[in-house]
């Protein structure tokens, strides 16, 4: 805990306004795995950024999106606002400093178009570290859950061996950040860095396997064609590299700031490697993703901002279910408590909005990605389920209308709980909306663009992609469904046995789409069941581990993973400790092959995607307590195997 009181130690504060997170849980392994030191992160509420101690600007990059500055007592202070911000090439931010400013605290130092950023950035989320933890011997973290710029405490910390101090506490030793490998600049062939930076490219597969390399604030960024041929061994035992990653198609390693361009020049100049700039690099790694792969990325990120919404609704729609349905006895709460069924009645509205709106929450968040205006997508998404619009079951029922278009006659369906129709129709609208913007003068644009995006796009809709998109979506339920039912228990077996794979390579949330589209086709969805009893296979494996092992930090890792997996988030059990040791990932899942085979079998069906772990149970319509065996089996297999295994491997 931060103490005010003690005049030995420095004071950094909030260089942002926010509301601060963890380090742990920033999306970006560079900073959450701490490679560039120990820190906290804060979600910026505004787009400005002061210095946090009275200091030396020590960097500011070109790109203007982090800021480097050491303290009068030589703390070492990072400021990366946004993650994947170097991306944008300083559109969106000014800087008011250059290197070698002198600063006090309070200083203003960069300030940023925060909207802009929340759109166009991979987050706003802005980590703020300690680059020289090592250097340190006291360091405390702020408790406060938000912040003021230039006013909040964030950090105390106190430099080793600083002479005016007291003794160093026991308390405040523990607390050091943690140590970062001092960058060693070699010097044996005449430059800085040269030696290190040929291990680096022999060690990404040499220069024959380096389409493109650039480097951010922090890390050599590399368009590889083959990331096999990366040699991680080697990258690991060099002192100056804090850690590597593949993501988006570029290969990360991760130097620190103020090396990493020493090191990225002595690369261009000892190896003869074109420079190359951050677009060129994404473009490159872009192209070595397959169509498939970049379908999968398109549909991932579509369909990940909208998931608390739609997992919240699930969970809400469970708390109802329980209502209205005789679970216990012959009589549901609400017929043994009728004052209860206000309550269940509301319950059912919030839960059903996001569900019933879909095409709106999926509208946003296509159109985004494709590059248009939000806001025009989830008007897209609207009006495809206006209420004059008649729903697909009642139109096969005869009772829809069609609008005559010069004899043409055009269905008035609603296109609920349908996600292709959308999908497609916002590709369309962004691309109408760009494709505007580039021609019409500025002046006239609000007045034309949106207006001709949305009505072009909504007779497209209506005319064209609507009962397209709506029949090939069709087929693949129909086909999905086919599967399942011609063989339900190696649809189950298959699935449950592919589904943790799958969330290795981040393709699970294509299924995301598959699940919801049975959800509005058929009203129930028998593929989510085995991806919540996949979650908590992945959290029985990595509990089980937490008990044989003997090392503090293993059980550590493995029991906060565990708790995630749980409650439907595997990837730290995962990455973190299952596949690690490879046989907890294989007994995880194989139990969930043989729960999903059983659950399949005995035609368990889930109304709505709720929280894939522990809580899934509420989710489920029907087969409730075949569901639970199938818990029960997932939390058994796995659990049992590896912790039988592991007591022998950790003995
Ligand atoms: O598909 C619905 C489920 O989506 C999330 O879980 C899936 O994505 C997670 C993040 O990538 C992954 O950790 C998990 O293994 C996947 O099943 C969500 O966390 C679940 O609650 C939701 O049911």
């Amino acid at each position: 805990m931060i103490d005010k009181e003690r005049n030995d130690r420095e004071m950094i504060v909030a260089p942002l306004s926010g509301v601060i997170k963890n380090i742990e849980d920033v999306p970006d392994p560079t900073f959450a795995q701490k490679m560039m030191g120990d820190g906290m992160a804060i979600e910026p509420t505004e787009g400005k950024v002061v210095a946090p101690v009275a200091g030396e600007i020590v960097q500011i990059f070109p790109t203007k999106h982090a800021v480097g500055l050491r303290s009068e007592s030589g703390i070492e202070v990072l400021i990366h606002i946004g993650l994947e911000t170097v991306a944008l090439d300083g559109e969106g931010f000014e800087a008011h400093v250059k290197q070698g400013d002198k600063v006090k605290a309070g200083d203003p130092l960069v300030t940023f178009d925060l909207e802009f950023i929340k759109e166009k950035a991979a987050s706003h989320i802005t980590p703020v570290v300690i680059t020289n933890g090592d250097a340190l011997e006291v360091f405390k973290k702020t408790e406060e859950e938000n912040v003021t710029a230039g006013e909040s405490p964030l950090f105390q910390a106190k430099v080793k061996g600083d002479q005016d101090s007291e003794k160093p506490e026991d308390e405040g030793a523990e607390e050091k950040p943690a140590e970062q490998p001092q960058a060693q600049a070699s010097n044996q062939s005449g430059g800085q860095y040269n030696d290190e930076a040929k291990v680096i490219v022999d060690a990404v597969g040499g220069l024959d396997n380096i389409m493109a390399a650039t480097h951010c604030v922090t890390r050599l960024r590399f368009a590889l064609s083959d990331e096999e041929k990366v040699d991680e061994e080697k990258l690991k035992n060099m002192d100056l590299v804090k850690g590597q990653f593949a993501a988006n198609g570029q290969y990360q390693v991760v130097i620190g700031q103020g090396t990493v361009d020493k090191v990225y020049k002595a690369m261009v100049k000892e190896t003869g490697i074109e420079e190359a700039s951050k677009e060129d690099v994404k473009a490159a790694g872009g192209q070595q993703q397959n169509a498939l792969q970049r379908g999968v990325k398109v549909l991932a990120d579509i369909f990940i901002p909208i998931l608390p919404a739609i997992v919240t609704a699930g969970l809400l729609l469970g708390i109802n279910n329980i209502l209205v349905n005789p679970i216990f006895t012959d009589e549901s709460i609400i017929e043994m408590f009728p004052s209860w069924s206000g309550i269940a009645d509301m319950i059912n509205i919030i839960a059903n909005t996001a569900f019933t709106f879909l095409p709106a929450l999926i509208g946003w968040s296509a159109v985004k990605r494709f590059g248009g205006n939000p806001l025009l997508g989830i008007v897209l998404g609207l009006i495809m389920v206006h209420p004059d619009l008649t729903p697909a079951g009642d139109f096969a029922q005869g009772k829809g209308e069609t609008w005559n278009l010069f004899g043409f006659q055009v269905n008035q369906l609603s296109y609920q709980g349908q996600v292709l129709p959308v999908l497609v129709a916002g590709w369309v609208l962004a691309r109408i909306q760009v494709w505007l913007e580039k021609r019409v003068m500025d002046s006239l644009q609000l007045l034309i663009v949106p207006p001709v995006a949305l009505l072009v796009t909504g007779f497209l809709a209506f005319i064209i992609i609507g009962p397209v998109t709506y029949t090939v979506g069709t087929w693949i339920t129909d086909g999905v469904v086919w599967v399942f039912e011609v063989a339900p228990i190696i649809g189950g077996l298959l699935y449950g046995f592919l589904y943790a794979p799958l969330v290795i390579t981040g393709m699970h949330h294509t299924f995301l789409a598959v699940d919801l589209q049975l959800i509005g086709s058929t009203g129930t969805t028998f593929l989510w069941p085995i991806v919540a009893l996949s979650n908590v296979a992945q959290g029985a494996a990595v509990f089980a581990i937490m008990l044989a092992a003997k090392d503090e930090k293993v059980k550590g890792l493995a029991g906060t993973s565990g708790i995630s997996a749980m409650l439907g988030i595997t990837e730290p059990a995962m990455f973190g400790v299952n596949l690690q040791y490879k046989y907890p990932f294989y007994a995880a899942i194989s139990g969930t092959a043989i729960a999903g085979a059983f659950i399949t079998f005995q035609d368990v069906l889930a109304s709505s995607i709720g929280i894939g772990g522990l809580p899934a149970p509420l989710s489920i319509q029907s087969g409730v307590w075949s569901f639970i065996i199938g818990i029960v089996i997932v939390l058994m297999i796995p659990f049992v195997i590896t912790y039988f295994i592991a007591r022998r491997k950790f003995r």
